[in-house]
């Protein structure tokens, strides 16, 4: 059968595209292909569709209009590192921290997993645009995928449909496009009913990054599907990025308004699962000061004519952790969720047909669980996966800054790199200067969550959290930074912080509030900048006079207080092997500098 003969909707004019379109359906077998046009009228095909297979539940309208529930198999659940390539032509270019395959190879193995994998479903092709349409060289990608759910989510998060496909055939061969190619691996046999999961137990998230090119196999959820977010924006982007001369990174973006109506941009690279979407619609409780919104996940940063570095977030929808969030901790995702539009995957489904999840308030007596069993508060088990999300457009955020806008990004100021650490690391430790930052971000280190499957809570190094995004080696990953530094003026730098929510007592339990209290350590990194505040030299940089951080109005005791800024010379000892063991890895392909900023800690640790 060749691709003439199967029912096809829509097309294009661009012959490259029309082309790899027609090898994949020749390759895959759908009965059907439609093209995303991004309209309404689709929206309410796709959805109705997932409606009818079970894969969507829709909720209630008056509570939650156009929304819906979906349950995965449990199989399913979150990003699978282990599964996840970086097939470069030469193995060193993947280095130490990617799983490698020949690309070759891995094609092999791949073209014969996608044989036939279509069978019996419709083959969506989705334009998208990863950051601004109007931006000079536009980032399109093109998502092929077998997945209503896919086609639904990637209308949430990314800029999709018509007007892309219309940009990228006007600009024809000089249009630079990522092909990205999805399918969930569960072809239907003549007249089998579909599941309403379906996936494959085989999976692979594979990156060819010399050809920019995507495949995945076998999955359907989130940074495993979704092919804008993860696999094009940090690890294929971060390619580009370092060919380019610019950083794709895995960070918030926030606007922070002083009460001196003073505009700051600051950049936040927390791991997966670790505070970013949470910080990024902050709450202050500091008062005068404003936060705004320009993204959650994923930051671009190039320098711009005036040698500073502006960041775009590339994304349309947030990707959020449901757990947790609720009125007090995160009151702006509340809002932009209850405005509807949203996709709500692994979480409880209450009996009027809304949502719940640990953390929501007013649990309701009665709910069915994510694997469909029935629920209730008295229950030993939780009601939503740890790594449930919502999934919901960013427009609908009330605190949107316009900035989100403006295709030349926001000029940032300080860049924060934090992760989850029980002991150790401080609230906020300010670098002495780019270098010693880039040392910071190479070293990160946090608790394993639930947003890639595995153990949780195992503390392991996380560069910059971009441990399982960086698309190339990670020793050369850092000289790019080091030398995004050295071709700067430093005077108009980011200056850069490491923070810590996540430090306990020895009874367990947070030493800082969190949330909304973090607008106070946004007003030192502030005051730092501008020379205002005060801060004692540690070995390990600039941390928080007691008294120069706003605690006022703060239920929190001196000896708490100074148990969160606490530098423990014989923890941070114990950091050293560690650290060494992680730089180790990397053999030659360690910067220089960062070994020097290494012998420099120690010196001053005396270790
Ligand atoms: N204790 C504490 N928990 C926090 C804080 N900020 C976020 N959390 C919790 O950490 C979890 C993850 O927070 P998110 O903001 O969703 O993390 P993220 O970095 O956006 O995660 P990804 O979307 O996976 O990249 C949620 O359960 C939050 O409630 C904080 O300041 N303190
Ligand atoms: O990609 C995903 O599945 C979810 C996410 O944002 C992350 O893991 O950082
Ligand atoms: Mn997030």
């Amino acid at each position: 059968m060749t691709t003439t003969d199967i029912e096809t909707i829509g097309g294009t004019t661009h012959k490259g595209l029309a082309a790899w379109v027609a090898e994949v359906a020749e390759m895959t077998t759908p009965d059907r292909i439609q093209w995303v046009t991004g309209s309404d009228e689709e929206w309410k095909q796709i959805t109705d569709k997932l409606v009818e297979t079970g894969t969507f539940t829709r909720l209630n309208e008056d509570i939650k209009p156009n929304s819906f529930y979906a349950a995965s198999s449990p199989q399913d659940v979150a990003r699978v590192e282990d599964r996840t390539y970086i097939c470069s032509v030469d193995e060193k270019d993947a280095g130490p921290t990617n799983n490698w395959m020949d690309p070759n190879e891995m094609k092999d193995i791949m073209r014969g997993l996608y044989k036939g994998c279509m069978k019996g479903r419709t083959m969506y092709v989705i334009p998208f645009v990863m950051g601004h349409l109007e931006a000079e060289q536009p980032m399109f990608g093109v998502e092929i995928t077998d997945s209503e759910y896919v086609v639904a989510s990637m209308r949430v998060m990314a800029r999709c449909g018509t007007k892309i496909l219309d940009r990228i055939e006007e600009l024809g061969d000089d249009a630079r496009y990522v092909p990205a190619l999805h399918s969930v691996g569960a072809p239907l046999a003549d007249g089998e009913k579909d599941v309403a999961w379906p996936c494959n137990d085989e999976k692979y998230i594979v990156q060819f990054p010399e050809e920019r090119t995507i495949w995945s196999f076998g999955s359907g959820y989130g940074g495993n599907a979704l092919l804008g977010k993860k696999c094009y924006s940090l690890r294929i982007a971060s390619v580009m990025a370092r060919d380019e001369g610019w950083l794709a990174e895995h960070m918030l973006i926030l606007k922070l308004i002083s009460p001196e109506n003073q505009v700051y941009y600051i950049a936040a690279a927390f791991p997966s699962a670790c505070g970013k979407t949470n910080l990024a619609m902050l709450k202050p409780t500091v008062p005068g000061w404003k936060v705004e919104t320009l993204g959650d996940d994923i930051a671009w940063m190039r320098f711009g004519k005036d040698g500073r570095l502006y960041a775009v977030n590339p994304e349309f929808g947030f990707f959020g952790v449901a757990p947790g969030t609720n009125e007090h901790t995160n009151p702006n995702a509340m809002k932009t969720i209850n405005k509807g539009n949203s996709v709500f995957t692994n979480v409880a489904l209450t009996e009027d047909g809304d949502v719940w999840w640990e953390g929501l308030e007013n649990p309701p007596a009665k709910a069915t669980d994510w694997k469909g069993n029935p629920w209730t508060p008295d229950s030993d088990e939780l009601s939503s996966h740890p790594n449930s999300r919502y999934c919901t457009p960013i427009e609908q955020c009330d605190i949107l800054a316009d900035e989100y806008n403006d295709p030349q990004g926001v000029p940032i100021s300080a860049i924060l790199f934090g992760g989850r650490r029980k002991t150790t690391v401080p609230l906020v430790t300010e670098a002495r200067d780019w270098l010693h930052g880039t040392f910071m971000g190479a070293t990160l280190s946090s608790e394993t969550t639930a947003a890639a499957t595995g153990q949780v809570g195992v503390v392991r190094r996380d560069p910059m959290a971009m441990l399982p995004f960086i698309g190339y080696n990670a020793g050369d990953y850092f000289q790019h930074w080091v030398n995004v530094g050295k071709d700067a003026d430093a005077s108009k730098l980011p200056a850069i912080f490491y923070v810590n929510w996540f430090r306990r007592d020895d009874n367990g339990d947070f030493l800082w509030p969190g949330f909304s209290e973090n607008s106070r350590v946004l007003k030192w990194i502030i005051e730092r900048i501008e020379g205002k505040a005060a801060a004692v030299e540690t070995p390990i940089g600039h941390v928080p006079t007691p008294e120069s951080l706003d605690v006022e109005g703060l239920d929190m005791t001196d000896a708490e207080l100074e148990a969160a800024l606490a530098v423990d010379v014989e923890e941070w000892k114990a950091e050293i092997p560690q650290i060494e063991e992680w730089f180790a890895k990397f053999g030659d392909q360690l910067p220089v500098q960062l070994q020097v900023e290494l012998d420099g800690l120690k010196e001053r640790l005396g270790a």
